[in-house]
């Protein structure tokens, strides 16, 4: 399979019919520029989940990668860990998704212990870890799958064994939303982004991606169990939280 990447030109042409965005071929062929260019944040997030496994996980530990896509999350630990630090296993419904993740993986990081695997994160057996991370993957859960899945997160996780979930999020209070959204649109706009492309996949991408409250995020955490739960990090509407299970 070609590693080439395209830049994100999907939403370029008017549509008569905007279909509900779905992570297929196209999307595969230009995901690294449509998210570095669509997801305020995205790269530093990555930097420091290493960082974050380089000071929570025990040697040795399992990590789960939820919702891998192309498996920069395993690159990013990778990139900072060395092999015995730990395993991991990445996860993602996507066909296309999981064949380059694959590939990328087996041709950059070949001394790590890391696998990939095509599966839907509400219906996994989950082995003990040390580390899960839910990089924006969360959000394309249906809000009624949501609590199962932390939960059963919870449980698989070792004492002491951390969470990050990234989440595009929504403001509460209406009026700090729309500054949000509109200076997110801004934020598309300066990285390339037409009118055309920003509405259109506005349009993908309603029902498909449903974004909550991180006050909502931080109840679901922790009726799931965990008992601290921190955000770490936050640009615009896009959000990151750390959450702890007991020691
Ligand atoms: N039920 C499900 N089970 C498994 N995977 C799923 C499911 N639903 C959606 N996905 C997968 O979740 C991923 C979300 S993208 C994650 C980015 C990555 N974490 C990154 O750090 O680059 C985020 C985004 O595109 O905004 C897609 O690859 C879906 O196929
Ligand atoms: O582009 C958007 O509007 C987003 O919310 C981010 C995103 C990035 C990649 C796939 C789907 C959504």
């Amino acid at each position: 399979m070609s590693d080439a990447s395209y830049r994100d030109a999907i939403f370029t042409t008017p549509l008569d019919q905007v279909a509900q965005f779905s992570f297929d071929e196209r999307v595969v062929a230009c995901f690294p520029d449509m998210i570095r260019r669509s997801v305020p944040g995205y790269g530093q997030i990555l930097g420091m989940l290493g960082i974050i496994a380089e000071r929570h996980l025990p040697r040795g530990a399992h990590v789960y990668d939820l919702g891998c896509s192309l498996g920069a999350v395993g690159l990013a630990l990778a990139g900072r860990l060395p092999p015995q630090a730990f395993s991991l296993t990445g996860v993602d419904i996507s066909p296309g998704m999981i064949a380059r993740a694959k590939d990328t993986l087996a041709r950059e990081c070949p001394d790590h212990a890391i696998e990939i695997v095509e599966g839907d994160i509400r219906h996994l057996n989950y082995r003990t870890s040390g580390m899960v991370v839910l990089n924006f993957t969360l959000q394309f859960l249906p809000p009624e799958d949501r609590d199962g899945v932390l939960s059963k997160l919870h449980a698989a996780l070792e004492p002491g064994g951390v969470l990050v979930m990234s989440e595009k999020i929504r403001a509460a209070d209406e009026q700090e939303n729309a500054w949000l959204v509109e200076r997110y649109h801004d934020f598309k706009r300066a990285n390339g982004y037409s009118e055309l492309e920003i509405s259109q996949k506005r349009t993908a991408l309603e029902n498909v991606l449903i974004p909550d409250t991180l006050d909502a995020h931080h109840a679901c955490i922790a009726q799931a169990g965990f008992s601290r739960s921190t955000t770490w990090f936050q640009y615009l509407n896009f959000a990151s939280i750390i959450a702890f299970k007991d020691e």
